[in-house]
């Protein structure tokens, strides 16, 4: 069609970027059919075959992928027939990454019953929030967190336990067959969205089957023909790293599991386990590019460095090609709301883009004054469209309305633009959001909390620039006027009421907090002071 431009994708008629992708190979919408049958039905694909599925990092220990096939279908046996787990029961998750997790989630998954994983070091306060707003029927916990759960109807399975153990490893017979449809949900990933309250990503089997068709897409291009090893330091719990764990499943990539990020045991499994594929945000290629924890470790079987949830820098992309030219560093770009509507392609990298957009979607760039949709090279609020969309938060209309359009469109909350040829460029953020080491801090939430401490009569958060953070949420607060509340007792107070990623990391004591005559904080005004404080 000629009003499409071939090179961007850009349709001058729509104004939309169309991919310039091939279309996704997907399976018809109404077949039913989960994520996790499509993902084994994937694997006959891979032409080298590949027996090892797991490797737990710490320990060398190695699950084979029949040995994992096996377990996966002893513990759906279970969760069916004994724990009584049915379709559409939600399964909450407390649980850092084990090689046990990618085992619960497959069970879980082929049962048809819905995952909700959270991080493990959140406090019982946050965490009864979450409960609050999924409603699990059960839960799986490591042993160390599950006193922070509540009572569940179908109890709490405690995955370190003897007992876990026995039961994947147990006689089994076949599962009663659950039928599910691609429209059902698979997760309930928890997200800020735009705004400050926690929410309840609904993502359904088909955006995750096409999340993983568009990988295997991707992955034809690779060349080498030794066995595909990715290492997943990432965290199951967020959408980042349970994809990178189920689409390496997927294409029976061996996995190497590592629980607690650590540099130099992260550079030793490389070497160990010829790691060809590593998944990582930022914070760590700074470090592996800083450090000199690679020294005396053979990376030669390294590929790939796949990167995402947070920006890297443009100085860093060039120490790492420096350090590491063999390797292909690829930003991608991707929110939970939305998996990843973009990859890094291996032929023509552009600094500091985040590739081109996947097959089958398209986006828009839209003005944020007057909502007019912009052309190549315009920046305005990403807006993407595609298989790959939530279906919306969970039991929360209005913030689904104010983020999905009626007709399908996610309003990223980002600033992009996409240039001549496709390439997508993340340049800034309408969200209110801190990105700490690539986790989700959301300022309101800090806010509140802070503005419950007695001493205290006002207080804004924003983001702080951080070298190897990203960024580190700082707090501004106006005390009461005979208050004497000082810097380590802010940080206290709310340290002892969130996860250690939310902590505040920076604090200043101001007179008031700048606010529109509505009353909203102006936190780009106390960004600017920042900025020009900082050049000082
Ligand atoms: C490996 C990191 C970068 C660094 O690890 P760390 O330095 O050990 O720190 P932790 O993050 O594990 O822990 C945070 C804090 O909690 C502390 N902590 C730790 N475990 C404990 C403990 N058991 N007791 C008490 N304190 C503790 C820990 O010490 C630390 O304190 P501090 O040093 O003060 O920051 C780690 O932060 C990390 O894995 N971050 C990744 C977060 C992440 O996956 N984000 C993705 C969100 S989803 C998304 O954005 C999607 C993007 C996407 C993009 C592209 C795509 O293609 C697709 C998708």
């Amino acid at each position: 069609m000629a009003e499409i431009d071939a090179k961007s994708g850009y349709c001058s008629r729509t104004k939309t970027f169309r991919s310039l992708r091939k279309s996704l190979h997907l399976p018809p919408k109404d077949l039913p059919l989960s994520v996790s049958s499509y993902a084994l039905s994937l694997q006959p694909d891979n032409p080298i075959a590949n027996p090892t599925a797991m490797i737990d990092c710490a320990t060398g220990r190695r699950i084979s992928y029949e040995n994992f096939f096996r377990q996966v279908d002893t513990l759906s046996f279970h969760l069916q027939s004994v724990v009584g787990v049915r379709k559409d029961d939600v399964a909450f998750l407390l649980c850092s990454n084990s090689v046990k997790v990618p085992i619960i989630y497959f069970s879980l998954l082929s049962l048809g019953a819905i995952l909700s994983p959270a991080n493990p070091l959140s406090t019982e306060a946050e965490i009864s929030r979450l409960i609050e707003l999924c409603k699990p029927a059960v839960a799986f916990s490591a042993s160390s967190t599950s006193a922070k759960l509540p009572k569940l109807r179908l109890g709490t399975i405690v995955f370190d336990s003897p007992e876990f153990d026995s039961a994947v490893a147990s006689e089994s017979s076949e599962i009663d067959r659950v039928e599910v449809s691609q429209s059902d949900l698979a997760a309930i990933m928890y997200s800020s969205g735009t705004t400050g309250r926690v929410k309840g990503v609904m993502v359904t089997h088909r955006n995750m089957i096409a999340n993983t068709a568009s990988f295997k897409q991707h992955r034809s291009s690779r060349r080498s023909t030794a066995p595909a090893v990715t290492l997943t330091m990432v965290p199951y719990f967020h959408i980042f790293g349970f994809f990178a764990m189920l689409r390496a499943v997927a294409l029976r990539d061996c996995v190497v599991v590592m629980e607690r990020f650590d540099l130099t045991k992260m550079m030793r499994a490389v070497d160990e386990f010829r790691v060809t594929y590593l998944m990582v945000v930022p914070p760590v290629v700074v470090a592996m590019v800083k450090g000199d924890a690679a020294a005396g470790c053979d990376l030669t079987s390294l590929e790939f460095l796949g990167v995402g949830a947070a920006p890297l820098g443009k100085g860093v992309v060039g120490a790492f090609k420096t350090k590491f030219p063999h390797v292909v560093l690829e930003q991608g770009y991707g929110l939970t709301e939305s998996t990843d509507p973009s990859q890094g392609q291996s032929e023509g990298l552009r600094w500091g883009s985040a590739g081109k957009l996947i097959g089958s979607c398209e986006v828009q760039i839209v003005d944020t004054e007057s909502g007019v949709a912009l052309g190549p090279n315009q920046r305005g609020e990403l807006w993407i469209k595609g298989p790959i969309v939530m279906k919306g938060y969970l039991g929360d209309a209005e913030a689904t309305g104010a983020t999905l359009t009626p007709d399908g469109w996610l309003k990223t909350g980002d600033v992009c633009y996409v240039d001549e040829e496709g390439y997508f460029y993340v340049v800034d953020r309408l969200k209110e959001l801190i990105k700490y080491k690539g986790y989700q801090v959301a300022p309101a939430e800090l806010e509140q909390l802070l503005q419950s401490h007695p001493e205290i009569n006002d207080a804004a958060v924003i983001p702080y620039p951080d070298e190897v953070a990203g960024e580190i949420p700082m707090a501004f607060i106006v005390r009461q006027p005979h208050g004497s509340i000082d810097e380590a007792q802010v940080v206290d107070f709310v340290a002892a009421q969130v996860a250690p990623y939310k902590k505040i990391r920076k604090v200043a004591f101001v007179n008031s907090i700048p606010k529109t005559p509505a009353g909203k904080i102006l936190r780009k005004t106390l960004r600017e002071a920042i900025a020009v404080h900082s050049k000082l």
